[in-house]
């Protein structure tokens, strides 16, 4: 099984890109930000740890982590951040390497790994390549504050917890520009994947 790995920072194009893949090539598809989500969630093995670190304030009715409420202390304050990341970041990996195996034994061809901290969480280590998906800044910004109804303090609060433009290019094989319109995207990714026989 062919393994690929998406980075890149936040709104940059990652599970659009994911979800051409999936269409397009029938990827198989694990998004990092969806694991840890699913960590957290009431039952789950980081759902007390996490109200440990932030109260139970952040308990909603339904009993589920109000995830809003915890993004917009941690972008904010990065102790807290910290804090967040080493209870997540292990058993979202484990969860991660435990479907890449089911993926194996299923016989699986190819399966794509989105994470904007692949490369702080090593993931690279069973990516056959990674690409680093690149869009300007004023570009995410504008396409988040339309879609995700962030404010522009809140995107530019998460881009500067993220790695630098420079260190992206500098760790990954691939680079794909999604600065324009996505026809221009889904034409990189189909070279990359019929001329460099991605398959
Ligand atoms: C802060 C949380 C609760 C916000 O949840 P919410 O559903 O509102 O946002 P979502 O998870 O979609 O993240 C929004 C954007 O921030 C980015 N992001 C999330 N965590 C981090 C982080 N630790 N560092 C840098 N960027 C991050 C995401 O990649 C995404 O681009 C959540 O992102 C979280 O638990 N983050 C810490 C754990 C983590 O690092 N997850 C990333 C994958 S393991
Ligand atoms: N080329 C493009 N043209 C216009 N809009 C785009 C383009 N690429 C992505 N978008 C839009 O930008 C927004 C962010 O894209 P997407 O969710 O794929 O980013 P992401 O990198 O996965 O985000 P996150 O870091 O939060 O996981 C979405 O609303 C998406 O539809």
């Amino acid at each position: 099984m062919r393994i690929i790995g998406i980075t890149g920072g936040v709104g940059a194009g990652k599970s659009t890109v994911l979800a051409f893949l999936e269409k397009e090539y029938g990827a198989a598809v694990i998004q990092a930000d969806q694991v840890g989500h699913l960590v957290m969630e009431p039952g789950e093995e980081c759902y007390e740890d996490v109200i440990g670190i932030f109260g139970k304030e952040i308990i909603k009715e339904d009993k589920t982590i109000d995830r809003k409420r915890v993004s917009d202390v941690v972008f904010e304050q990065p102790h807290l951040l910290k804090r967040l990341e080493s209870v997540i970041h292990p058993a979202v990996k484990r969860y991660i390497c435990r479907r890449i195996r089911e993926l194996q034994e299923s016989g699986c061809r190819l399966c794509v790994v989105e994470a904007a901290l692949l490369l702080e969480e090593h993931y690279q280590d069973f990516c056959d390549q990674v690409w680093y998906i690149h869009t300007d800044p004023q570009i995410r910004i504008r396409r988040l504050e339309e879609s995700r109804g962030y404010t522009r303090e809140k995107a530019e609060g998460i881009i500067a917890s993220q790695a630098t433009e420079e260190y992206f290019r500098a760790h990954t094989d691939y680079v794909i520009e999604n600065n324009n319109d996505l026809d221009r995207t889904y034409a990189q990714i189909r070279e990359r994947i019929e001329k460099h026989a991605v398959l």
